[in-house]
C-alpha cells in the first residue's frame, strides 16, 4: 500500500527546560503542509514458514519477528537503506513488537520530495508511514494512541506525523480516530498532542543548501539567554479567530537564537524572504535550515515564489493542510 508522508512546519517553538534524559521540554504549534514523500509498503509472506498458531501475540520488544527481512529503496542514492534509515527502523520496531509469529519480507520504497535534514520532519514522516502501512497490511487494528506510543521511540516528531497522515490518507481507515488531525499544540518532547483547527495559508518554503543537526541545535542553544518567546495560547486563539495580526505576533521559534547565529545562509534566506517576498510572517521551521513565509493570498505568495525561487534550489510554493 502507498501512504503519502507529509512534511510539517512549526508555527512556533518554545523550549521550557532540559529533562534528565537529555531531551528538552517544548511547547509548539505544528502544522502539516502539502509537500509529501510517497512511501510504498509491501508484505511478502514466506509461504514455506507457516505461522506458529500456539505462539502468543502479546508484544515482546526483546524478540524480533521470526525470519522477517526488510528491503528498503529510495530515489536518493545518498540516503541510507539500512537501520540508519528511520523508515527501516520503524519496520523493524513494528516487526519486533507485533509480528513475532510471521516470516517474510517487508519491502519499502520511498520516493523522496521533502528536502532531507531540513527541519521538515522528512525522516519522521517516512517512519510514520511505515507504522501506519504495516498496521493496515498486518490487520493489527492499532489505534493512533498505540501507534504514537511506538512512534515516539523513533523520534519526537513521529507522533505528529502519524496524526496528520491518519487524517489525510483515507486508505489507512484512521481518519475518524479522535487523535487524527493536521494542526496541533505539542508539548512534552513534542509527543503530547492536542489537535486544533488548522491554519489555512499559502506557504513559501526555502531550504539553504546546508544540513543542520537537531541534536546540535538543542545542545547548543542557551536557554537562559532566550528573550523573545511565543505566547502559544494567543497564537492558538489567533488561528481560531483568523486573526493574522495575533498569529504573526506570536509566531516565534526560539531555536532561531542558535541556528540563525550559527548559519549565515539561514539568516540570509530569512532576511531575503522578508525583504523581497513580504510575507505575513517568515520563520525558520524546526531546528532549520528551512525558512518559510506565510501568505493569505495565493497570488501574492506565487509572485514572491517567482522572485525567490532562484535563491535556493530547494524552494517550494505550497499550502497548509
Ligand atoms: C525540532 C523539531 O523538529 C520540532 O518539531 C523536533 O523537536 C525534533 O524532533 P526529531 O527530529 O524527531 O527529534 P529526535 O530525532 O527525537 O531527536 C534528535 C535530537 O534532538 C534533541 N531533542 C529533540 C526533541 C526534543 N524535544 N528535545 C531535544 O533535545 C535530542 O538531542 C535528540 O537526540
Ligand atoms: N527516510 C529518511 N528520510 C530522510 N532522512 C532520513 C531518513 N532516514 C534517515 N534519515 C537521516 O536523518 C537525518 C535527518 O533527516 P530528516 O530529513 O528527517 O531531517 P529533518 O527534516 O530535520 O527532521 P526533523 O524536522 O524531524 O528534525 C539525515 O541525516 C538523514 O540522512
Amino acid at each position: 500500500m502507498t501512504v503519502n508522508a507529509y512534511a510539517k512546519i512549526n508555527l512556533s517553538i518554545d523550549v521550557i527546560g532540559k529533562r534528565p534524559d537529555g531531551y528538552h521540554e517544548v511547547l509548539m504549534v505544528m502544522q502539516q503542509i502539502d509537500l509529501f514523500d510517497k512511501v510504498t509498503v509491501k508484505w511478502i509472506e514466506d509461504q514455506s514458514e507457516k505461522p506458529d498458531q500456539k505462539q502468543e501475540t502479546a508484544p515482546n520488544p526483546n524478540q524480533m519477528g521470526k525470519g522477517i527481512s526488510i528491503n528498503l529503496s529510495t530515489n536518493l542514492p545518498f540516503l541510507p537503506d539500512d537501520h540508519r534509515n528511520l523508515a527501516y527502523r520503524a519496520a523493524s520496531l513494528m516487526a519486533e513488537t507485533y509480528c513475532r509469529n510471521r516470516a517474510g519480507e517487508i519491502r519499502i520504497k520511498i520516493e523522496k520530495r521533502i528536502p532531507v535534514s531540513a527541519g521538515l520532519a522528512g525522516g519522521s514522516s517516512n517512519a510514520a508511514a511505515v507504522l501506519l502501512g504495516l498496521n493496515r497490511i498486518w490487520e493489527l487494528d492499532l489505534g493512533l494512541t498505540s501507534l504514537m506510543d511506538l512512534g515516539v521511540k523513533l523520534g519526537a516528531d513521529v507522533p505528529f506525523c502519524l496524526a496528520g497522515q491518519a487524517a489525510l490518507n483515507e486508505n489507512l481507515c484512521l481518519q475518524w480516530d479522535e487523535r487524527a488531525g493536521t494542526c496541533a499544540v505539542a508539548s512534552g518532547i513534542g509527543e503530547q498532542l492536542e489537535q486544533i483547527k488548522p491554519l489555512k495559508c499559502w506557504v513559501l518554503l526555502s531550504k539553504p543548501p546546508i544540513a543542520v543537526s537537531t541534536a546540535q541545535v538543542y545542545g547548543g542553544m542557551d536557554l537562559a539567554a532566550i528573550k523573545n518567546r511565543p505566547n502559544t495560547m494567543e497564537l492558538v486563539c489567533g488561528i481560531k479567530e483568523h486573526n493574522y495580526h495575533k498569529i504573526s505576533k506570536n509566531m516565534v521559534n526560539v531555536l532561531e537564537n542558535y541556528s540563525l547565529k550559527e548559519y549565515s545562509s539561514i539568516m540570509y534566506t530569512k532576511n531575503k524572504m522578508v525583504e523581497t517576498g513580504k510575507p505575513m510572517k517568515a520563520l525558520m521551521s524546526g531546528s532549520g535550515p528551512t525558512v518559510f513565509g506565510l501568505y493569505t493570498s495565493r497570488k501574492k505568495g506565487k509572485e514572491a515564489f517567482e522572485r525567490l525561487k532562484y535563491m535556493n534550489k530547494e524552494t517550494f510554493f505550497i499550502k497548509t493542510l
